[in-house]
């Protein structure tokens, strides 16, 4: 039997497609390159073609495969990010000479090289990392764009002609109502989270949240870093009643210890039991994951704060480190004394943010990088009212040159306002308010 669901003949036609030779095949799709003779100039001269056999199957299979197909194309039609693959169309093929093939929906994609799956084992350990700080980057612009992949794995990571990756199969994603989103429930169990392998299957479908995807990028990183999943077990099943046991805290998180320092945190942080401990360690989406991912990618040290942002209002000092799995490292001093007002208040490696000019007001205070101010590692609550009017770089000598502090409008990185120099304390103008910042080599 064909591993292939559908089977389509080298030459077929499929509107101004002719299938040259089978991609790749998953449960319910058949992927096969195809040149295009003729049709519209602004599609490309090569794409992708993913099957997915519509007009055949029982009437329940069908309704879910429509329901399958439809996703992607919604998806797909919507949303055009970078490291997400495009689609050009979707057709249907109008063929009843060829009853199998009668009805299939037929997405025509962006054409990739090979999926991880395959090419994992050729890659170098550079190379690994790069794969993923590009994934969680497409895995931030999806749940951005307010939507959850529910299936992230290798098969389902497409690594282009130039190397580069983009996420694919849309087959399963969901968009998010409010913060949750229906899928079909069809994600693999190595992948799936522990809350949703007894999570019940609804009218509408089962109910995730982008922290579900946040668990299968941590299952794909230790198995992209290591070589191995990071539950133990010999089978799916086992894996899935290990996944129960630590879900239910009888068994530890092992992780492998191959898997390198600058990971370990980001992989364990995705790896929480429990949806809220991972929107707490990880994020709620993927977005503030992001920045982390990419700096352990390029070998800085984690930048995460090893304490929440530290608040002082009215003159009070609160040292806020619970709940975050955090500890404070004996060489950790509290920032300037209780006493300590203005710029003073600011410890020793921090930089600081005010709500008044001269550092004056409330005060926000971080060790490393924030992507997200409201959502992110801590929560700077006064910000979101109004824009810090006073910054002071308190940070100390680092060893990759990461001294200065570049500051941004927009979560993520983006709308760069401005940036200190080690040292410098100075008053901000009053608008756009800042929602992330980055401890940077340069100004
Ligand atoms: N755009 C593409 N370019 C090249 N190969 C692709 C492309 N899309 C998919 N493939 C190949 O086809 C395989 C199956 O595709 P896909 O995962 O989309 O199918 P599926 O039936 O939805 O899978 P699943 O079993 O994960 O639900 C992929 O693992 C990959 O090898």
């Amino acid at each position: 039997m064909s591993p292939y669901p559908l089977a389509v003949p080298t030459g077929y036609r499929v509107g101004p497609w002719t299938v040259e030779r089978p991609l790749g095949a998953g449960a319910f799709g058949s992927v096969y390159a195809a040149v295009r003779d003729a049709g519209p100039g602004e599609l490309p001269p090569r794409a992708a073609l993913k099957f997915l056999p519509t007009g055949t199957r029982t009437p329940r299979q069908l309704r879910h495969l429509r329901d399958l197909a439809e996703r992607e194309v919604e998806l797909l039609g919507r949303l055009r990010s970078p490291r997400l693959i495009r689609m050009y169309e979707a057709l249907t093929v109008d063929d009843p000479a060829h009853p199998e093939l009668d009805g299939a929906t037929v997405l025509v994609l962006e054409e990739a090289a090979e999926s991880l799956q395959t090419a994992l084992p050729r890659l170098s350990a550079t190379d690994r990392a790069r794969v993923l700080a590009q994934v969680c980057e497409g895995l931030a612009q999806l749940h951005g764009a307010g939507w959850v992949h529910g299936d992230l794995k290798p098969g389902n990571v497409l690594l282009m002609a130039d190397g580069s990756a983009r996420l694919g199969d849309f087959s399963t994603a969901s968009e998010l109502d409010g913060t949750h989103a229906y899928s079909p429930a069809f994600a693999t169990a190595d992948y799936t989270p522990p809350e949703l392998l007894w999570s019940e299957f609804g009218e509408h479908g089962t109910r995730i949240r982008p922290t579900a995807d946040l668990w299968a990028f941590g299952v794909l990183a230790h198995l992209v870093l290591t070589d191995g999943l990071p539950l133990p077990g010999g089978t799916p099943s086992a894996r899935r009643d290990a996944a129960v046991r630590y879900a239910r805290g009888a068994e530890e998180l092992r992780l492998s210890p191959e898997l390198p320092a600058a990971w370990r945190e980001i992989v364990a942080d995705c790896l929480s039991a429990t949806h809220e401990d991972r929107a707490r360690r990880a994020g709620r989406t993927a977005e503030p994951l992001s920045a982390r991912v990419r700096a352990a990618a390029a070998g800085r040290p984690p930048r995460r704060p090893r304490r929440r942002a530290l608040a002082a209002a009215g003159g009070v000092l609160a040292l806020a480190v619970a709940g975050l799995g955090v500890t404070l490292l004996p060489d950790e001093r509290p920032p300037g004394s209780p006493e300590a007002s203005g710029y003073e208040r600011c410890a020793s490696r921090s930089v600081c943010f005010f709500s008044e000019p001269e550092g004056g007001g409330e005060m926000c205070a971080w060790d490393g990088d924030d992507p997200d101010w409201f959502d992110g590692v801590s929560d700077c609550a006064w910000a979101a009212a109004s824009s810090p009017r006073s910054v002071y770089n308190n940070g100390g000598p680092d060893p990759g040159g990461y001294i200065r502090v570049a500051y941004f409008a927009r979560i993520g990185l983006q709308n760069r306002l401005g940036c200190v120099e080690r040292g410098d304390r100075r008053n901000l103008p009053a608008e756009p308010g800042v929602r992330s910042h980055t401890w940077a080599k340069t100004c």
